[in-house]
């Protein structure tokens, strides 16, 4: 794991919070992005060398909508940066992590990433995220 590539913070109303933390940080986000297989748009703040993630829900089976239900807004995940995430994958099943999707899906900000479930860290939902290189696509 290089480092915290981002956290993660699931939104009720993404414009909204996009001020707040554009007033918070004292700068605008970078990006706003929608992720269609996990009914997410997000929006991306620089903060040094790691980022701030906002999350809202696009559809009601998103996780992102399941989680505000049942716990509010709020810290939704922690995302590390890891430079080779099929490696890291076999490494966490083996070490006993229950990995929720093996196969790296499609992310955010040119990523791929994979999710371990919450109960393998002690109750933090856990992202690996794989830069995707030009020559990858
Ligand atoms: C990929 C685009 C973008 C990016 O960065 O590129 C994103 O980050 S998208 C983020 C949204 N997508 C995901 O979160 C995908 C992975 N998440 C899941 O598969 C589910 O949300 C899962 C398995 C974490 C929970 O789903 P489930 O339907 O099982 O919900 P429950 O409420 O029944 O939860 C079971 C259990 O886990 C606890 N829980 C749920 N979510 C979280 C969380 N975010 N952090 C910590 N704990 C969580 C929940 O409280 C339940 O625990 P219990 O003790 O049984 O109450
Ligand atoms: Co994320």
């Amino acid at each position: 794991m290089n480092k915290i590539e981002h956290i993660g913070i699931a939104v009720k109303d993404l414009e909204a919070a996009n001020e707040i933390y554009k007033n918070l940080l004292g700068y605008e986000h970078y990006k706003t992005e929608t992720v269609e297989g996990e009914g997410v748009v997000t929006s991306f703040f620089k903060c040094g060398d790691s980022k701030i993630e906002l999350l809202e829900a696009t559809r009601d089976d998103s996780p992102i909508a399941g989680f505000i239900e049942k716990r509010g807004e709020g810290v939704h995940h922690i995302a590390f940066a890891v430079d080779d995430i099929e490696a890291e994958v076999k490494r966490l099943k083996e070490s006993g992590f229950r990995v929720l999707n093996e196969t790296p899906k499609r992310g955010a900000d040119n990523k791929l990433v994979v999710f371990l479930h919450p109960k393998s860290s002690h109750g933090v939902l856990v992202e690996l995220c794989q830069e995707i290189k030009i020559n990858d696509k």
